[in-house]
């Protein structure tokens, strides 16, 4: 390792250019590896250089908290495109017998960086999506634990890429907004001083990614999800997640109670159209990024206007209305819709599903899964 070390950094004073990859100068000593038995599949290609391959042809991915709502539908997106052996899922929590048996899966704790690094290293790690967090409710609940997952965890994570050369992909949210940002087409660059742990813990993530960037050359990529609505995964605890609660309501009970006013609008994507963001951003040639944090946008509804789409399919559904006063004051506080006119000019952003077609899509998942549940 240290010679490997002398040879970077000898490299580097030749060029007279940023190291790409390892910045040991700045960060401390790594210290010695060990093999364990988090060791998976190997790579299919051949990597003998200090730096990770970070291209787009053979990457090696991890996931960190990969069993959340999104995770496992990025996890089956990736395996498709760079193959099954070669995007490691993982997390704190045990997996489900389906996901433990569809690819990789590893325990990683975004608190240990010995363990991560174990598995970076041991693994090849090239690319790192660093979905691990405490979402806006829960964090309001426990400003503690937010605190150190959401900014000790990103600080490690950050390190580890940079020591590493990884590509690395952290995801912000319409949450790092806050009550003095423009709410109506909030641009990419604008106030942002949000009210929430989480929020502050994710501005803080895309300032130091992109301080990383400027100071280290770390491959860091950022895209602010709006609430994301899945069918097949629960939401985390978050403020959006009355827009996935409300249609398995409607399936199942036909009626929903709704935690936030009627009129409450909020920018909303379909999970399909946020995971393709994600691999599409993170393909992107570096060339094409004017900035490293973007904005994406699909579309932006009230519990209202999304009940009256439902209704259009389920005649009989009602939602009444039992505000929480906390998740109320969050929502208030965000955007009611992002400008992306940026992420769709760089790098070709453009959303498939706007709100008709995901009620209709979230419709027939939830009906077809139910069913199926009904016959075993
Ligand atoms: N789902 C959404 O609507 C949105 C999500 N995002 C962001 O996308 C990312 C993924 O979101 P979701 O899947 O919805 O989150 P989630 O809350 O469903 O899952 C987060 C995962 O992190 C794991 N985790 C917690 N502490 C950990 C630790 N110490 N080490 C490793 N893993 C740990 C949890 O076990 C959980 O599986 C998060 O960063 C979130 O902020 C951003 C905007 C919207
Ligand atoms: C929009 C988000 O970041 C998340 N769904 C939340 O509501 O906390």
């Amino acid at each position: 390792m240290m010679l490997a070390m002398q040879l970077l950094r000898g490299a580097v004073k030749h060029t007279g250019r940023r190291p790409q990859c390892s910045v040991k100068q700045l960060i401390p000593v790594v210290p010695g590896t060990t093999s364990t038995s988090q060791q998976l599949p190997a790579f299919r290609g051949t990597q003998s250089s200090f730096c990770a391959n970070t291209d787009s042809d053979n990457p090696r991915v991890l996931i960190t908290g990969g069993l959340g709502q999104l995770g496992v539908g990025l996890a089956e997106l990736l395996r498709q495109r760079f193959g099954q052996n070669n995007v490691i899922l993982s997390d704190i929590r045990k997996p489900s017998y389906h996901v433990y048996h569809s690819g990789p899966f590893v325990f990683a704790d975004i608190l240990d960086l010995k363990n991560l690094r174990e598995i970076v290293v041991n693994n090849n790690i090239s690319w790192l999506v660093h979905y691990s967090a405490v979402l806006s409710a829960v964090g309001e609940n426990n400003v503690a634990v937010a605190k150190d997952v959401n900014i000790t965890g990103l600080h490690n994570i950050l390190d580890i890429a940079t020591e590493h050369g990884l590509r690395v992909f952290v995801p912000s949210t319409i949450g790092a907004f806050g009550p003095s940002s423009p709410r109506d087409l909030t641009p990419d660059l604008c106030v942002q001083r949000p009210q929430t742990i989480y929020g502050v813990s994710k501005v803080h993530a895309e300032l130091m990614g992109e301080y990383y960037h400027h100071r280290y050359g770390l491959d860091f990529r950022c895209l602010r999800y709006p609430g994301i609505i899945s069918a097949d995964s629960q939401p985390g605890g978050g403020t959006t997640d009355y827009a996935v609660k409300i249609f398995h309501a409607a399936v199942k009970t036909g009626s929903f109670e709704c935690n936030l006013c009627s009129g409450t609008q909020l920018p909303m994507m379909y999970i399909d159209d946020c995971l393709r963001a994600t691999l599409e951003v993170l393909e992107a040639p570096a060339d094409n990024l004017a900035s490293r944090t973007y904005n994406i946008h699909a579309m932006s509804f009230t519990p209202q206007s999304l009940t009256q789409e439902i209704q259009k399919a389920v005649p009989h559904f009602k939602t009444t209305y039992d505000v929480d006063p906390v998740l109320q004051a969050i929502a208030d506080s965000w955007p009611m819709a992002l400008d992306d006119s940026a992420a769709r000019r760089d790098w070709g952003w453009k959303h498939k599903y706007d709100l008709p077609e995901l009620v209709k899509t979230m419709l027939s998942h939830i009906t077809v899964s139910n069913r199926r549940a009904q016959d075993f």
